[in-house]
């Protein structure tokens, strides 16, 4: 591996948004570089920036032929939708049209999608949702839920997610053709978040780079995700393999400069954090605030900071909660939406799970669909019901009597009997809703049309069924209402009925999984810590709650306690400005 040496001297600088972007002779070299290239450095080191303008830098010097694209991929849409913004400001304009951002799945999708008939024998492939992957495998466990992914490929043509890579490197190696012409649609491709690839994303890379040059960024110290696969050695691999030029930008800070964030971030890696204070790390150890909401603490500290920012007169500022649970991502969103112990509703975004939302708008989308009798509408409502009890939880496997209910009400669609009150009356209300539904006079306005399914169900006499018009009013939380909203005035301006409506709304969950929401990182956000990585905000606040939603659990064993420090340290560096911890003064942070 060629390591170039670090020059500072003669440093170029580029106007970028009222920032000046500072070129040191090592990152000209960089963009002079050719063939494979390894970019190391810390958070906020510029690996991102850096690999942008070396796009760039490309494509302005004529090294790409008619119709050649450089692709870069990275692994979640909320990361390539920043990475596209920061592309926005930064390329040129033939740039930025030669410069494709997707992700892992979605770039496999397209691949998929139109060659992998191939390994199909001719016959297609759908895509297996989610919502509806978790309905399928269901109580299925260990070796026998990954054989029933690719039965479901194989057999009835049902692409899982986690298979996708799998797949598609498979196609490349099999195909040598059709990798040549991938590769000579991409010959350059930028790896985003490489420390984090996993073997099968490591296998379709390998293909890639039989033609294409790869340019990899990498951070060891960032690898926040061993649990989906992520290796300490890819890095090394990468270097076996490729024999890269390398850049290494170490511990130098572009986001956070002037403050004491990045060293922060690398004194926790050691410990040294705990016996020094900071200028803008602030640890807060809060205490019992009687009579209010537990999450008192973090609804207050954020709207001193929301002070702060409103005050600083920027009108691109942001403010992210970032929270070590998904449990405690909603209970926190939930309170700061509340006007409650006289404080103000806070309007912000939540990084929301799709699974149980998603499978909600089928459901309903299949009732405004109707059927022609009342009968046949609970038959399908109640075979929706079970798909959105198996599924909602996404990955969690089913509790036992969620598993014995589904079961049961399978039983009953089959042989028309039913033992137990509760599942008596779970039949009984689907009747009910079926005969509502099918009295129901549509307005054709599909708002209007939807929320009178809605309130039927949030009325109705069973919790199952009430449950899945709250998880549908998450759906507003993940702008998803615009996009049903057409797909519905769509179907009714041409049959004058919502027949096809919960394919349409399937249809358009599909489309909407791989657009990248190119909404700019502005206000409030709440999210898990390991949601943040790739992201940046003017400032982040870091919660743990007293009683679940640790950032390390007492007795974490030493793989646990060292992933739990590395996600903290991802989440504290996101900030540009100041970064606030608030653990519990009774049960303090181990790290802290
Ligand atoms: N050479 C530079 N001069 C000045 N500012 C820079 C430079 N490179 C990057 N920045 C700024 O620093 C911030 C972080 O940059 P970037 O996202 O490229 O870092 P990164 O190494 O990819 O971060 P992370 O690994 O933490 O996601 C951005 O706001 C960017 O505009």
């Amino acid at each position: 591996m060629r390591m170039m040496p670090k020059l500072y001297l003669r440093a170029k600088l580029l106007p970028y948004e009222g920032k000046v972007l500072e070129l040191t002779e090592h990152r000209q070299a960089l963009l002079a570089t050719e063939g494979n290239i390894l970019v190391l450095g810390g958070p906020g080191s510029g690996k991102t920036t850096i690999a942008l303008l070396k796009a760039d830098r490309e494509i302005q010097t004529g090294n790409l032929k008619t119709g050649q694209r450089i692709l870069f991929l990275s692994f979640a849409r909320a990361t390539i939708a920043r990475v596209a913004q920061q592309a926005g400001k930064l390329l040129t304009i033939e740039g930025k049209e030669r410069l494709e951002i997707n992700t892992y799945h979605g770039f496999t999708w397209n691949l998929l999608r139109s060659h992998g008939y191939l390994l199909r024998k001719g016959r297609g492939i759908q895509l297996l949702l989610p919502p509806e992957a978790a309905a399928r495998l269901s109580g299925i466990e260990g070796d026998a839920r990954s054989q029933e992914k690719y039965r479901l490929f194989f057999e009835e043509g049902l692409l899982h997610f986690d298979l996708f890579a799998e797949i598609a490197s498979s196609l490349l190696s099999r195909s040598q053709s059709l990798c040549r012409i991938i590769c000579d649609a991409y010959p350059i491709i930028i790896l985003d978040e490489f420390q984090d690839t996993n073997k099968e994303e490591w296998a379709l890379i390998q293909s890639l780079g039989e033609h294409s040059r790869l340019i990899a960024l990498a951070d060891a110290e960032q690898r926040i995700y061993e649990f989906r696969g992520a290796d300490p050695m890819r890095i090394s691999e990468f270097i076996e393999r490729y024999s890269p030029t390398s850049f290494d930008f170490g511990n130098e800070n572009h986001r956070s400069r002037g403050t004491d964030i990045a060293i922060f971030g690398n004194d926790l890696l050691t410990g040294a954090n705990k016996s020094k204070t900071y200028n803008d790390v602030n640890v807060s150890k809060y205490g019992f605030y009687g009579g209010c909401n537990p999450h008192y603490p973090v609804k207050t500290t954020l709207i001193a900071s929301l002070k702060r920012q409103l005050k600083s007169g920027k009108d691109d500022w942001s403010i992210a909660v970032l929270v070590p649970t998904k449990k405690l991502m909603l209970q926190v969103s939930d309170y700061l939406g509340a006007k409650s112990d006289n404080l103000p509703s806070l309007q912000h975004d939540v990084a929301l799970d799709t699974e149980a939302p998603a499978l909600a708008a089928v459901l309903i989308a299949s009732l405004l669909e109707g059927a022609p009798t009342a009968s046949e509408i609970a038959q399908r409502l109640l075979n929706d019901l079970c798909t959105h009890i198996r599924g909602r939880k996404g990955n969690t496997p089913l509790n036992q009597s969620e598993l014995a209910l589904v079961n049961a009400l399978g039983d009953f669609l089959q042989s028309g009997t039913i033992r137990g009150i509760k599942r008596k009356r779970i039949v009984e209300t689907a009747k009910l809703l079926g005969e509502q539904r099918f009295e129901l006079k549509l307005s054709g306005d599909p708002g209007k049309d939807w929320l009178s399914i809605r309130d039927m169900l949030h009325v109705c006499n069973a919790q199952e069924f009430m449950q899945i018009a709250d998880d549908a009013k998450y759906l507003r939380l993940l702008h998803k209402g615009a996009v049903l909203r057409s797909r519905l005035n769509e179907l009714w301006r041409k049959s004058g009925s919502y027949i096809g409506a919960a394919a349409a709304v399937r249809d358009a969950l599909v489309q909407e999984h791989f657009s990248a929401s190119l909404k700019e990182w502005r206000g409030l956000h709440v999210m898990t810590i390991h949601k943040s990585k790739g992201k940046e905000f003017s400032e982040v606040i870091i919660y743990e709650s007293r009683h679940h939603g640790k950032i390390v659990w007492q007795g974490a064993d030493a793989k646990a306690h060292a992933q739990a420090k590395l996600t903290l340290r991802v989440g504290v560096t996101r900030a540009m400005e100041k970064t606030t911890i608030l653990t519990p003064g009774s049960d303090p942070c181990l790290f802290l």
